[in-house]
């Protein structure tokens, strides 16, 4: 038996007060050491202090802990010293600790001038400042995770431990009328049996790579409906009206209603092609995406836009078909390979740039991190992503206004694709494209973006240059792009971070310059 987790911090962290939450948001038990000591010292805690001093007070707390720690399973709270016993220390390495960390000013702020705190009894606020500096190093030197505190309400901390500890993130998009739910977890392929109702085939379109990953989600899903598993080309070669017709033949031959649903399970490519699939069978069946690329997760399999890739350009044959749900299941980002991992990042990166610069700071902070499958960052840079499209989304389905702003180094990036015949990874071409946003928003008078976003770029291996002598084949592209209006060429630029606007007024000469200084 070992407690769900663990918190630890110095007074005026919250705690209690975030475990308590955290307890009732898991129908598990709460306990805090502080009180189980005063319970069976039957005194309070300062009176145990003035009775027997600190030292029979810390002696009592190490006996507290240790059999906490073996017979508690639910969320359990320390004193803020207890780090201070290195036998504490030794024992909380085998369990789940989250550090509830807590600037000074708040600190004091939440607990006042000591009132009830032995040791915070003379000069509060220089003993609370000691304190801190004292204890921080213990506290970080057994915490799996640490949570700043200052600014936040109790809610949001235990919202982002229990994200951290890998409750799925439920994030809805559009109304609870007529959206839909995007699931992120280690395990959210868990969910799909609550979006079958009603169906009686499942079409499970899925490349060469998820085979394994399809047959489980087949195998789960076996006994509520019919599987019709359908293998397509992979990547870029299965985004085609070919490919899609293909599809279409073998839901004919199943006999494939309006109440079956399309399941695509994949990268952005093959949840682009389910989605078109679902979208034009039947003038529109059901789809749930199961995503399984960084870039499926928190871009491609949300939002509605579908569709295949044809000679003129990318994605320009399509629909908005809004999905029944997506399930966003972290554990199969294991397999992708690190280029597609990176790939996803330039879309995450994207996000961050034009509405939240939190995910900016998380990737300066740790790229290695951020690239890795497995760590909280990456969780919480989906979850974040996520957020961030379904936000725009929920507020311009169709893309007649706003959400225009999730294209933002699309206009170039996408040119880098066709004339690269689809070939280059398109987290890549956005990466470059967002370079190339960047320099035409210094060269239009907006703030210069430039170094950073080349920085964030290369610290998590993403191209941020483009070779030169290429600029007929990429303006005429660029003249295809979707967000144009008549003649007009429109772009994505920013005035700052998280500050989008959209503007057709960049003239030729400004377009070729900053293709200039994107050239390598
Ligand atoms: N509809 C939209 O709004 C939207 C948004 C962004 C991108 N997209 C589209 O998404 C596509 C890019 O998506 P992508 O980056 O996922 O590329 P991708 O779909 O080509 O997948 C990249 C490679 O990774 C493999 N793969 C995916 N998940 C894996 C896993 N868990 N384990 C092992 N291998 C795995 C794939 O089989 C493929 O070989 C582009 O076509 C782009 O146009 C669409
Ligand atoms: O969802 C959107 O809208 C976006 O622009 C998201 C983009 O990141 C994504 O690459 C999308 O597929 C591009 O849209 P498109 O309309 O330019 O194909």
């Amino acid at each position: 038996m070992s407690p769900r987790v663990v918190l630890v911090g110095p007074p005026g962290s919250g705690k209690s007060t975030v475990g308590a939450l955290l307890a009732r948001r898991w129908d598990v038990g709460f306990r805090d050491t502080d009180a189980d000591i005063a319970a069976a010292a039957g005194m309070t805690i300062p009176d145990i202090f003035l009775t027997h001093g600190e030292d029979h007070f810390r002696a009592l707390e190490r006996d507290a802990v240790a059999t906490a720690l073996a017979t508690h399973d639910g969320v359990l709270a320390l004193g803020g010293g207890a780090v201070m016993a290195d036998a504490t220390r030794a024992l909380l390495a085998d369990h789940t600790v989250v550090f509830l960390s807590v600037e000074l000013t708040a600190a004091v702020g939440r607990v006042g001038l000591g009132a009830g705190r032995p040791l915070l009894a003379v000069n509060p606020r220089a003993t609370m400042k000691a304190l801190l500096e004292q204890r921080r190093p213990l506290y970080r030197e057994i915490a799996d995770f640490e949570i700043a505190t200052d600014g936040t309400t109790p809610e949001q901390v235990a919202d982002e431990i229990a994200r951290w500890t890998g409750e799925p993130a439920v994030i809805r998009v559009g109304g609870e009328s007529d959206g839909y739910d995007v699931v992120i977890g280690p395990d959210a392929t868990i969910a799909l049996t609550d979006h079958l109702a009603g169906a009686t085939r499942a079409a499970v379109l899925y490349s060469a790579p998820l085979e394994a990953h399809a047959a489980r989600v087949a195998a789960y899903i076996g006994e509520h409906v019919t599987v019709l598993p359908v293998e397509v080309p992979d990547a870029e070669s299965g985004k085609t009206v070919d490919v899609a017709a293909r599809c279409w033949d073998r839901l004919a031959e199943a006999g494939f209603t309006r109440s079956d649903v399309v399941i695509g399970v994949g990268g952005g490519a093959v949840t682009d092609l389910a989605g078109f699939v679902a979208a034009c069978w039947l003038r529109g069946v059901p789809v749930i995406q199961l995503p399984t690329s960084t870039l499926a997760m928190v871009d491609a399999a949300v939002g509605g836009k579908t569709g295949v890739n044809v000679s003129a350009g990318k994605n320009l044959v399509g629909a908005f078909h809004p999905p029944r749900a997506v399930l966003c299941d972290l554990g199969t980002l294991a397999t992708l390979p690190e280029p597609d991992r990176v790939a996803g990042l330039a879309e995450i990166v994207k996000c961050g740039l034009i509405a939240d610069p939190v995910i900016l700071d998380i990737v300066e902070a740790d790229p290695k991190a951020a690239i890795d499958p497995t760590s909280p960052q990456t969780a919480e840079l989906v979850r974040r992503a996520v957020a961030v499209k379904a936000e725009v989304v929920t507020g311009d389905l169709r893309e007649t206004g706003r959400r225009a702003i999730l294209n933002y180094g699309h206009t170039f990036g996408h040119a880098v694709e066709k004339v690269e015949h689809f070939g280059r990874r398109h987290g890549e071409a956005v990466a470059i494209g967002m370079v190339y946003a960047a320099v035409l928003g210094r060269l239009t008078g907006r703030a210069d973006l430039v170094d950073r976003t080349r920085a964030i770029l290369t610290a998590v291996g993403l191209p941020t240059g483009y070779p030169g002598g290429r600029w007929e084949e990429l303006d005429a592209a660029m003249r295809l792009d979707k967000k144009n209006v008549g003649d007009t060429r429109r772009f994505v630029l920013l005035d700052d971070v998280a500050a989008p606007v959209v503007v057709d007024d960049v003239t030729p000469d400004l377009m070729l310059a900053a293709y200039r200084e994107v050239s390598t």
